[in-house]
Formats: C-alpha cells, sequence, structure tokens
C-alpha cells in the first residue's frame, strides 16, 4: 500500500476493510511513528556520532525482556507455522544479536552489561512487555512485537550517513536488510490475519498496547539523546 492511500485513513476510528490492520494500527500511532523513525538519535547513529553507550546499557535491558516475550508469543500464537518462525527468530536473535553484539559492544564502549540503575522509559518499556507477556493475548503480544521490530525497520532502513565504527554500522545492519525486512512482514500479516477477527473491543486494546508501544519507542530515543 502507498503511503498516500494509508495516509488517507488517518483519521478514521474504524479500520477499513482495504487498509491493512497493521497499517491503520501505524496511521492511528502518529505523530509518534514518524517521531521514532526520523529521530535525531537514529540519524545520529547513521552518521556515526551517536553516543551508544548509555543507550545500548539500557536497550540491552529492554533485549531480556523482549525475548521473554517471544517465548510468550511461541506459547500463544494459534498456528504451528507462527510457532515455528517465532521460535527460529528467537533462536538466532539470543545467539547473534544478544551474545554477539551487545557484548562485543559494550566491551568497545566500556559500558554494562548489568547497569547499576534502569532508565523510567526502560522499567515502563519492561512493565509493558511483561503486562502483555503475562496475559498470553497472541494479538497483544505480537502489537509489542511489531512495533518494537517495525520502527526499527523503520529508522535503518533510511539511507543517509555512513556510520564506519562497527557499533553503529552492525546495528544499522542488524535492522534492516531482506530477512529482518521479512521477519517484519511476518508479524504485520500476523496482526492483518487475526485484525478482522477481533470485535471492537479486541481491537481498540490492540490499539492501545500499539500506542503505548510506539510512545515508549519515541522515549527511548529521547533518553539516548541524553
Ligand atoms: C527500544 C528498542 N526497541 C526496539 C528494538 C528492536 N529490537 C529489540 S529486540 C530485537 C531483536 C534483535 O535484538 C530487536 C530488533 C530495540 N533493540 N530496542
Amino acid at each position: 500500500m502507498s503511503e498516500r492511500s494509508e495516509r488517507i485513513d488517518e483519521h478514521n476510528e474504524e479500520p477499513e476493510s482495504r487498509a491493512p490492520f497493521s497499517a491503520w494500527l501505524r496511521s492511528q500511532s502518529e505523530p509518534d511513528w514518524t517521531a521514532v523513525v526520523t529521530h535525531p538519535f537514529a540519524a545520529a547513529i547513521h552518521s556515526g556520532t551517536a553516543d551508544m553507550r548509555r543507550y545500548l546499557e539500557q536497550d540491552f535491558q529492554f533485549v531480556d525482556a523482549f525475548t521473554a516475550l517471544l517465548g510468550a508469543a511461541v506459547a500463544a500464537a494459534d498456528t504451528f507455522e507462527a510457532r515455528v518462525a517465532v521460535g527460529r527468530f528467537l533462536g538466532q536473535t539470543v545467539a547473534d544479536t544478544e551474545r554477539g553484539y551487545f557484548h562485543r559492544a559494550l566491551a568497545e564502549l566500556g559500558g554494562e552489561l548489568t547497569p547499576p540503575t534502569l532508565e523510567p522509559v526502560t522499567i515502563e518499556f519492561r512493565a509493558l512487555m511483561d503486562d502483555v507477556r503475562r496475559s498470553q493475548d497472541y494479538p497483544l503480544i505480537l502489537a509489542v512485537l511489531c512495533v518494537a521490530e517495525w520502527t526499527y525497520l523503520g529508522w535503518a532502513s533510511r539511507t543517509v550517513g555512513s556510520a564506519e565504527g562497527f557499533v553503529h554500522r552492525e546495528w544499522i545492519d542488524l535492522h534492516s536488510g531482506p530477512e529482518f525486512e521479512a521477519w517484519v512482514g511476518f508479524l504485520r500479516g500476523e496482526l492483518d490475519r487475526l485484525g478482522p477477527g477481533l470485535d471492537e473491543n479486541g481491537r481498540a486494546r490492540v490499539l492501545d498496547v500499539f500506542r503505548r508501544a510506539t510512545t515508549l519507542e519515541r522515549r527511548f530515543f529521547d533518553m539516548a539523546l541524553g
């Protein structure tokens, strides 16, 4: 769907049948969505000038709760195919990203894997993920996963700047490219598949979680900017 036709639906209260549920959720989460994908901290990652130490220290605490949420998605999904897709991503994430990138990057920056204090936004984000995880409600779990991954695909896919050091470069590469696009496509596809079967209350609950997660993404980048 083009950006233009999504924008036409922006102020609708009900999802249009021609607009996929995920596109509707995103359009209803403006202006925060655009603020995240065009955020100055994201631009600073692209240019290689972002101070990554505090950001990655806090983000590692985020990623742990996110990994637990992926486990909840495996348990709560309504199809075998979805369990396998999420489980495969979980295995790769924990093996490649957590063990690899975070350890190397924080060692390079002199950061801690377990920082002494958590920022308020980190605590709030973890609380949202923990609440949704405990709900075992697959569409709500998908809403948080989809925001975290789709916003990151959004900023990382913007071709601005030319970061050279591995800390900036790999963080961009981890969140862009065909494999990550396919993963985001899967999460969106799940929301698009399940959205039409939800009643009005169900859609409103998914939108509420989607919006809260988007606002927290914006505040997470604000925190990183200092
Ligand atoms: C605040 C915040 N939001 C989203 C992501 C993106 N993300 C979270 S876990 C994960 C899987 C691979 O690490 C990805 C891509 C992030 N890192 N930090």
